[in-house]
């Protein structure tokens, strides 16, 4: 049956879609709704319709799944930040565990997965780290700081976020009192106009310090003296700092960073390693959970204190450290220049001699040390950011031939891709273990250990097909066969129509496919392509990149 716009459907919800919505059928219609969660049988009012599915509003709980728990915090309905706070937490663990295996079965076309059991936490609330709330003002003109709705920019007014530490309030309710005082503006992103933009917390588990630092679009705040006496009476303050962004674009933190007091710095532990994070590094948000996913990469890695390892996308060497305490040496490679100047620090704070940093792409550097030296690894760690490893690096990995490759992931889609890219040239998928960094959300960790097929020579096999004993069957080849059979090929209109469908906006062709095209997706020259624009092309929102990745994964294109 087809339904269409304002129709009210019944439905019992069956699954659960990447972006943690309900998925129901009616008649045959698929129906995907936010806030419903699994075995719930709700009612929906249909805001998208399309010929075989569409999206419904959440109406009422007909009856409650058996899952559904009481969200902790009153906002998670309209916060983007907990997509899955009404779902049992024991369920959650089992969404991420099949949304793994689900990629590494529909992407990587993986059968047997060596699943291990997921690393779940055993308080799955105030774990994160690091909070960025944005800065604005109400409806009635008051300075207000929160979490933006789902999928927009309105600010919904909490100081007390249920993922955060509980320290995150005070910090707040300072800074705000301070503009306050001080008539200073928040941020405008309609007009470009006000000065506070957002405010940065990082926070050191194991060490108590905390950094507070305010993102401007200017270059200095006013009464920065008094804010910083304001902030230093929280005991845990050690550094109070302004980042400068007078970009107009989405992008949080600027380059420019200024210390008001304090260190530039704070210093957490992870095991026994002690790390510097400045306002710009990268640092895993969930720090108990941090050193298992790192204590899982470790004991992937099997070392014994001869091996010489490569750490690709390392950020402040976070993981190169962990793995310097056992190999003979380590090498790590970033993009950022900062984060290996921090990288060399931590090396140097914890005392390592047997670390080697590299600034640059992991996809450039590893083959030019390659060519140059010859010399292979017997290990490679990757942690590549969301897109995945660039296809150069991983045939660069292929030529070097270490024993065994660890793949840190936090996309377990482009995860698949590259499992199946190196475990058709040789690596074989022996360990996977699913490590839930961000409890409440969608997202999940993975850890990967893949090892190199080495042959022990060749034996010759004879095999007759057909029937009787000792026979291959041919019914079993048409299975396969069938199973290769390749699947109907998405089209640029398939992607489009779906944005328009749940995300209620366009998408252009050539957004589509600059997408594709970072995300190392095989592109087709198109007949009508020209060698020189007339103008300079522009690129797709961050917000439309996120739309256009969702599309490629519901197409199961990624
Ligand atoms: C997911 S983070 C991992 C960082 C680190 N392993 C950790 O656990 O803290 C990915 C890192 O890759 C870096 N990066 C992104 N693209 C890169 C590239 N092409 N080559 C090297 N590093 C890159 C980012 O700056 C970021 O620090």
């Amino acid at each position: 049956m087809e339904y269409r716009k304002n129709d009210i459907v019944t439905l019992k919800i069956e699954d659960c879609g990447i972006d943690g919505e309900g998925i129901g059928k009616a008649d045959g219609f698929t129906v995907f709704v936010k806030d419903a969660v699994i075995g719930d049988t709700v009612r929906a009012k249909i805001m998208k319709a399309k010929k075989n599915y569409g999206y419904g509003r959440l109406e009422e709980i007909i009856t409650p799944s058996p899952d559904r728990v009481e969200p902790k915090c009153q906002f998670a309905r309209q916060c983007g930040g907990c997509q899955l706070q009404a779902l049992s937490y024991e369920k959650q663990l089992e969404f991420k565990t099949s949304k793994v295996r689900g990629h590494l079965e529909r992407i990587g076309g993986f059968t047997d997965i060596p699943m291990e059991k997921i690393l779940g936490m055993d308080q799955p609330f105030h774990y994160r780290n690091k909070a960025q709330f944005p800065v604005g003002k109400s409806k009635d003109g008051r300075i207000i700081t929160g979490f933006y709705a789902g999928r927009t920019h309105s600010i919904i007014e909490n100081r007390d976020c249920a993922l955060g530490v509980t320290r995150n309030k005070e910090v707040l309710d300072r800074v705000i009192a301070h503009m306050e005082k001080f008539h200073i503006q928040p941020y405008d992103e309609n007009t470009g106009k006000g000065l506070v933009r957002h405010v940065l917390i990082r926070y050191g588990f194991f060490t108590d310090e905390m950094m507070v630092c305010l993102i401007i679009n200017g270059e200095k705040l006013p009464g920065e003296e008094a804010l910083v006496k304001s902030l230093r009476q929280i005991p845990e303050a050690v550094s109070v700092m302004v980042n400068v962004n007078k970009k107009r674009n989405n992008v949080i933190l600027g380059e420019k960073v200024r210390l008001l007091w304090g260190q530039p710095y704070i210093t957490d532990k992870i095991g026994e390693i002690s790390y510097q994070i400045s306002p710009l590094s990268f640092f895993q948000v969930n720090p108990y959970q941090t050193g298992r996913l790192y204590g899982k990469a470790l004991e992937y890695a099997q070392l014994s204190g001869n091996e010489t390892v490569w750490d690709l996308y390392c950020g402040i060497g976070t993981i190169s450290l962990f793995l310097a305490q056992k190999a003979k040496m380590v090498r790590g490679v970033e993009i950022i220049p900062a984060a290996i100047e921090n990288a060399k620090e931590n090396a140097c704070l914890n005392g390592f001699d047997n670390t080697e940093f590299f600034v640059g792409k992991a996809e450039e550097v590893l083959p030019e040390q390659f060519a140059r030296t010859g010399e292979r690894a017997d290990v490679i760690v990757v942690d590549p950011p969301r897109k995945g490893c660039d296809e150069t690096l991983l045939s660069t990995i292929i030529e070097m031939q270490p024993d065994r490759v660890v793949y840190v992931s936090c996309d377990s889609a482009t995860l698949a891709r590259d499992l199946k890219y190196l475990c058709e040239r040789g690596y074989e998928l022996k360990k996977v273990c699913p490590v839930d960094m961000f409890p409440n959300t969608v997202s999940v960790e993975t850890v990967v250990l893949l090892s190199h097929k080495k042959p022990d020579g060749h034996i010759n096999v004879k095999v007759e097909f057909g029937e009787g004993e000792g026979k291959v069957p041919l019914d079993n080849i048409a299975k396969r066969a069938e199973e290769y059979k390749p699947k109907e090929r998405v089209t640029y209109k398939m992607i489009k129509e779906y944005i328009e469908a749940k995300y209620g906006f366009k998408v252009h062709t050539a957004y589509i496919a600059e997408v594709k095209r970072d995300l190392g997706l095989p592109m087709y020259d198109a007949l009508n392509a020209v060698e020189e624009l007339k103008k300079p092309r522009k690129h797709p929102t961050a917000e439309k990149v996120e739309a256009i990745k969702d599309a490629l994964k519901h197409f199961e294109v990624i």
